[in-house]
């Protein structure tokens, strides 16, 4: 397959830091179309690679491309208005007395080129969109420091959409949420997924409960290495979910959601 067509691909990929190898011999792609879940436990490397798709960091050896672009062949800062990125990082980073449209709307500020009158009506509307298409957009008038924490996520994932971005990355969504929160999120990003139109997606996540029923792919990741990926219908299994957290783990599929406790 020609390079060019693929969302990301990473070859031979390692990162290090000091002593310590963070990612070592990754090779991996993501198409257009596929919706991927990178499953492992705490410090396996989930964020690193997530950061790397998100042209935030550089591999110490092998290569990255993202978007058909080779890092540290490109300008990242050309790269980066195209992928949509949201992380627990960057909650902490909005100001609190921001209003939610706001706060959306400022990822579009990165897209020059227009008009500034129409570009401001323009971004009102898709900001309203985007809100409502993660069901806050009753909200878009609050501060963001008055939401819960599943109303900022949600705005967060809006965010990370305003600028209609060609991948979607997102670190650990559901971290911090109730369960009806959880689920709602769970919902929302289902829908997502299975819209044609809806860009390629990477979700991180340290839990199976938390795989949205449309996303097809699984990579799961242990101390830096890759244990399996592929399809999650064929990849996603006691043995290899056991190998990934290294314990003896059962996972059992109840309709299209996975569950998964000790042996
Ligand atoms: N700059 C650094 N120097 C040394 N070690 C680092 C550095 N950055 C990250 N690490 C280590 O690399 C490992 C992988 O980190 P990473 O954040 O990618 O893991 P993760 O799978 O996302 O973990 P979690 O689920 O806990 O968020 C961790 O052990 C972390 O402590």
């Amino acid at each position: 397959m020609d390079l060019n067509d693929l969302v990301v691909h990473m070859e031979g990929v390692g990162v290090r830091r000091g002593d310590s190898d963070l990612l070592s011999d990754l090779t991996w792609s993501v198409e257009l179309d596929e919706r991927w879940v990178v499953l492992g436990s705490n410090g396996a490397g989930k964020t690193t690679m997530l950061r790397l798709a998100a042209a935030e960091l550089h591999p110490t050896t092998g290569e990255v491309h993202v978007l058909g672009e080779k890092l540290g062949r490109t300008d990242v800062f050309e790269l980066r208005p195209r992928i949509g990125f949201t992380s627990t990082a960057l909650n902490g980073r909005v100001p609190a007395d921001e209003t939610v449209r706001d706060v959306v709307m400022s990822a579009g500020y990165a897209v020059v080129g227009r008009w500034r009158e129409s570009y401001d009506q323009l971004d009102v509307r898709r900001a309203g969109e985007m809100l409502d298409a993660l069901g806050v957009g009753h909200l878009a008038g609050r501060q963001f420091g008055t939401l819960s924490e599943g109303e900022r996520k949600r705005t967060l994932i809006a965010r990370s959409l305003m600028t209609d971005p060609e991948m979607l990355l997102l670190d650990e969504p559901a971290a911090g949420l109730d369960l009806g929160a959880r689920e709602d999120l769970v919902e929302r990003l289902s829908v997502l997924a299975d819209d044609p139109d809806a860009p390629a997606m990477v979700l991180v996540t340290h839990h199976v409960e938390e795989i949205p029923p449309e996303f097809t792919h699984v990579l799961l990741l242990r101390e830096g290495r890759m244990v399996t990926a592929g399809l999650i219908d064929d990849t996603l299994t006691s043995e290899a979910l056991s190998e990934t957290f290294g314990q003896n783990l059962v996972l059992e599929r109840s309709k299209d959601r996975f569950f998964a406790r000790r042996e």
